[in-house]
């Protein structure tokens, strides 16, 4: 089986990376950090020392990173992507970013002769421990078919969404939903318990009925214990707000509710709660509704 690279192992990637290994893919990986290639040297990983270096030994690599500036960098910069990558390899970026992020490293792949997808994914750490993601892929048709093994170990259905740009408005347009849908959840809960109401009730009614869904499954018991430990933190969460807010901007998409949601996200970045679970935005209404 061909070496896989993969770049930045933070919450989602290091699940990823890990799957991988344990499918019996040979992984070489690069993270900023370094030291957190340890924990996956010892399932057997291998190390490059650079983004360049990683490329260099892998026939294609994968990489998941926070935020447009940091996907830009990886390629961009010193030891980057463009440092090595030529015809007949490819890179797949999965990081959330937006369309002109994607492009912009496309074109640039495209420029040394490389192949490049974008594979944004839909689902958290668990679903990424689970090999249960939703695959949002965009680009290069042959690339994709090239890490449809791959993308069978971490996802558990695959999206060829056509140009690159797609996979990036697709992703961002669900995550748009999940962060209104996190707000109004919140607000239910603060109305719930400010009116004299039990929340754990307020969540039994909601999961028999016609709104149910995984995500208040899943946040909501944990949200009533004030438990935010971060599966998808809140700072990427709110990038997204403002990624799909700029897309509404682009295609004259009015978005109140969206608009709403990014404000009640940013004032929880500035209270300091960026690195808890996206769900912590349930405390910036607990506060505005005068909840103790
Ligand atoms: N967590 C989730 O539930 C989901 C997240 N996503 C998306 O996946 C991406 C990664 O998310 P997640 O794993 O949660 O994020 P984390 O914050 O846990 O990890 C971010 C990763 O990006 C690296 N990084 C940050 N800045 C730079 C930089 N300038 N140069 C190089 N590397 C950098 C970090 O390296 P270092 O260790 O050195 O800080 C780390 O490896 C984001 O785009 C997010 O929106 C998508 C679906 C679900
Ligand atoms: O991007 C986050 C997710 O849960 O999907």
């Amino acid at each position: 089986m061909a070496e896989v690279g993969f770049l930045g192992l933070g919450i989602m990637g290091k699940a990823m990376a890990m799957n991988l290994l344990r499918h019996g893919f040979k992984v070489t990986v690069w993270n900023r950090t370094l030291s957190r290639c340890d924990e996956l040297v010892e399932h057997g990983a291998s190390v490059g020392e650079t983004p360049a270096a990683v490329i260099k030994k892998c026939k294609y690599t994968i990489a998941i990173l926070s935020d447009p500036a940091a996907a830009l960098s990886v390629v961009f910069d010193k030891d980057g992507i463009l440092e090595e990558i030529c015809g007949g390899k490819g890179y797949i970026d999965m990081s959330t970013v937006d369309a002109d992020t994607s492009s912009k490293i496309g074109e640039a792949i495209a420029s040394k002769g490389g192949y490049f997808l974008e594979a944004p994914v839909s689902g958290s750490k668990k679903p990424a421990e689970d090999g249960q993601l939703v695959i949002l892929a965009a680009g290069e048709k042959a690339l994709y078919e090239e890490a449809l093994p791959a993308f069978d170990v971490l996802g558990k259905k695959s999206f060829f969404l056509g140009k690159v740009g797609n996979g990036a408005k697709m992703k961002l347009v669900v995550n748009m939903i999940m962060g209104s849908m996190v707000n109004a959840f919140s607000e239910g809960l603060v109305l719930a318990d400010k009116s004299g109401l039990n929340p754990q009730t307020l969540l039994d009614v909601l999961d028999l009925g016609g709104i149910a869904n995984p995500m208040f499954r899943m946040k909501g018991p944990t949200m009533i214990q004030n438990n935010y430990s971060p599966a998808f933190p809140l700072k990427h969460q709110q990038k997204d707000m403002r990624l799909a807010l700029a897309l509404g901007d682009e295609n004259a998409v009015s978005m109140p509710v969206a608009a709403a949601a990014n404000e009640a996200f940013k004032k929880a970045r500035s209270v300091g709660l960026g690195d808890l679970d996206f769900s912590a935005v349930y405390e910036i209404f607990k506060v505005a509704g005068g909840s103790t």
